[in-house]
């Protein structure tokens, strides 16, 4: 069995195994090493029992006639109770090769700033229950409506989704794998897709080195962009009324850094002669999508790849969920009459099957500061994104109302 595992599995890899007897019947052991579970599945009828601890598979083999039972050969397996002894064995195996294997992927790592690279096993079980690391990733873009996006998706069936931003792959990286998979919705479904938002990851040139060398091959992103502008006039009034509330706006305003605002939206976003766009500023730069997506495209296919419209969203949502539906292959759920635009604020809200509106920043109408902003800012602003949006929409083959 171990051979023929091996030979069509090139993705398996052996990192131990031994003989043992267990009263006259004679054990083989193997502890394997594979990075999908998927393709384990065509070898599964081959194994007498598997356990899956992280990425280490453990399967065992009694006397090695497998693959006679395949052929529909008679074999005298033992009963139960034996493989029972056996999985009590193979735990403590496990328990012993674990630290082995943790230095024997080490050597395949890469360090320095962008931390552990390794491969994630993709789901953990435990109890009946299984948590999964995502298969879909929700890489931006602030201020874009990726929160609304990823809770009207969470109401579909085969979607499992994390409410709270991880930050993992941006701040928490060096925290690990199993604290990722501990904030994973627990799940008993084969059918479900874990999917995580978080609005910077699109931002930071380690992110998709880190994401393309710890996720599943196959796993899919979805950036969603929106009038750049308006995006940027939403993240200013967002980090006003933030520091202003807690106190800090005046210090933030003095410190000018790349990330924070200035005293008005103009002076934030052009240089100080204000005949230019500032681009190094945060709130610049966040709506520059197009080269940002290149950093994204070195390391993921463009399959990969869903760029939602996030203006779309807003006003028909049910058009961009479709679109995500065919690209992560879910079944048809989302119509147009499951949501109801809401025309107070021009924003949709789900109607059925059941009643949502996405919450925003909980900073009261009365005391929210809607920027100043000049005209000529604006034509600044449209004449500096216009090449982003024009080459965004050549790599979408689609037109933007907004670009
Ligand atoms: N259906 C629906 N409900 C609520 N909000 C919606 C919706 N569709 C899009 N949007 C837009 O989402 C904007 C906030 O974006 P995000 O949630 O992505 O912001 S964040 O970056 O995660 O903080 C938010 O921007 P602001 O209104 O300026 O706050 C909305 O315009």
């Amino acid at each position: 069995m171990h051979d023929r595992l091996i030979q069509e599995g090139s993705h398996l890899k052996t990192i131990g195994q031994g003989d043992s007897h267990v009263g006259s019947t004679r054990c083989r052991l193997y502890v394997l090493i594979s990075e999908t579970y998927e393709k384990m599945y065509r070898y599964y009828r081959d194994i007498r029992w598997q356990a899956i601890l992280d990425n280490i598979k453990i399967f065992v083999s009694v006397n090695d006639k497998s693959t006679d039972r395949l052929k529909g050969r008679n074999t005298n397996i033992r009963p139960v109770y034996i493989m029972m002894v056996l999985v009590l064995g193979i735990v403590l195996f496990m328990i012993l090769t674990r630290s082995h294997l943790a230095s024997s992927e080490i050597s395949s790592m890469s360090t320095g700033t962008l931390g552990k690279l390794v491969k994630f096993p993709h789901c953990q079980f435990t109890a009946g229950a299984k948590r999964c690391i995502p298969d879909v990733i929700i890489i931006g873009a602030i201020k874009c409506g990726a929160q609304a996006l990823l809770e009207f998706l969470d109401v579909h069936p085969q979607i499992a989704a994390v409410r709270l931003e991880t930050h993992f792959f941006d701040k928490g990286f060096d925290k690990g794998y199993n604290w990722y998979l501990n904030l994973m919705p627990i799940s008993s479904s084969k059918d479900k897709r874990t999917i995580e938002k978080t609005s910077t990851y699109y931002l930071s040139e380690e992110n998709p080195i880190r994401i393309h060398a710890s996720l599943s091959e196959h796993c899919k992103l979805i950036f969603v962009v929106c009038d750049p502008i308006q995006r940027a006039l939403s993240h200013y009034a967002y980090m006003f009324n933030f520091y202003r509330k807690s106190g800090t706006l005046a210090k933030i305003i003095e410190d000018n850094r790349y990330d924070g605002i200035l005293k008005t939206f103009g002076s934030t976003v052009l240089n100080l002669d204000q005949q230019s766009v500032n681009e190094t500023r945060l709130i610049v730069k966040a709506g520059m999508y197009a080269p940002v997506l290149h950093k994204w495209l070195d390391q993921f296919d463009k399959k990969q790849i869903l760029i939602v419209d996030g203006n779309t969203l807003a006003s028909s949502p049910a058009k961009e969920l479709q679109l995500v539906e065919n690209f992560i292959a879910l079944k048809p759920f989302f119509r147009d009459d499951n949501f109801q635009l809401n025309q107070a604020n021009n924003l949709s809200c789900m109607v059925k099957p059941v009643e949502h509106c996405v919450t925003l920043p909980s900073i009261a109408p009365t005391d929210m500061h809607v920027p100043d902003v000049e005209y000529e800012v604006i034509q600044m602003l449209k004449s500096f994104y216009m090449p982003f949006n024009k080459e965004l929409q050549e790599f979408c083959g689609r037109l933007f109302s907004w670009a």
